[in-house]
């Protein structure tokens, strides 16, 4: 917690009470539903919760912004990012049933209304958004055409609509490969100093 309010030193006190209750919120659904590793149990807050707001480095999201996070699994980089930004809307789809349950439980325990879980193949996922996010979920060539036509045609910030994705790792291969245009990434090193965001980068791929 000590590190989150380091990085997000103007979260208020609702903020605050929830990214708190998140720890013992997944490690409870977690002995019931298993949707994080054991490991990353207990590093929830760097290896999740901090990861995920990783994306608000890079955008702040406006009042009114609607958010899809595809293929959230738990929660991730969704949860913590509707408890940042609470005056947007999120979208949280899963293919997996029991993960979208967890998803809904957790929302549902911090009165998070701005989060919406829904058990959904993302090919699927009716409606329109300003930003797609996403973590861990298939290589960009695969994933950009299951949300190519989510996107708003009017934007609402400096970065014109489109993806926000953490990625890890080396990306030159995948990114050329995906043949998207105007990609631009971000590393999360500038931001945060532990050694697992040493690789972490936010991609950043306008609608095309
Ligand atoms: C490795 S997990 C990552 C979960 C979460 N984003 C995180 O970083 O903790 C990948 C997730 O993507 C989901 N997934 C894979 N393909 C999907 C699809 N086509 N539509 C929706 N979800 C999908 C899987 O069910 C799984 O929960």
């Amino acid at each position: 917690m000590k590190n989150l309010l380091q990085y997000f030193p103007n979260l208020n006190q609702e903020q605050k009470e929830r990214f708190e209750r998140l720890p013992g919120l997944y490690a409870e659904w977690n002995d019931k539903i298993n949707v994080v590793s054991r490991k990353d149990i207990e590093n929830l807050m760097e290896r999740h919760v901090i990861h995920s707001l990783g994306i608000a480095k890079v955008l702040n999201f406006r009042p009114g912004t609607r958010i899809l996070d595809v293929g959230t699994g738990g929660g991730f980089p969704g949860i913590p990012l509707a408890i940042l930004f609470p005056e947007c809307q999120f979208l949280l789809v899963d293919s997996i049933g029991k993960k979208i349950k967890v998803v809904n439980e957790v929302a549902q325990a911090l009165g998070l209304e701005n989060v919406k879980g829904q058990h959904v193949r993302a090919e699927q996922v009716e409606g329109q958004f300003h930003f797609v996010v996403s973590r861990a979920v298939t290589r960009m060539g695969n994933f950009y055409p299951w949300v190519k036509d989510k996107f708003m045609k009017q934007s609402n910030h400096s970065l014109k609509n489109g993806i926000l994705y953490l990625k890890g790792g080396e990306l030159d291969e995948e990114l050329k490969e995906s043949k998207l245009k105007r990609i631009k990434t971000y590393a999360l090193s500038e931001h945060f100093k532990e050694e697992f965001f040493e690789t972490k980068k936010v991609v950043y791929i306008p609608a095309q």
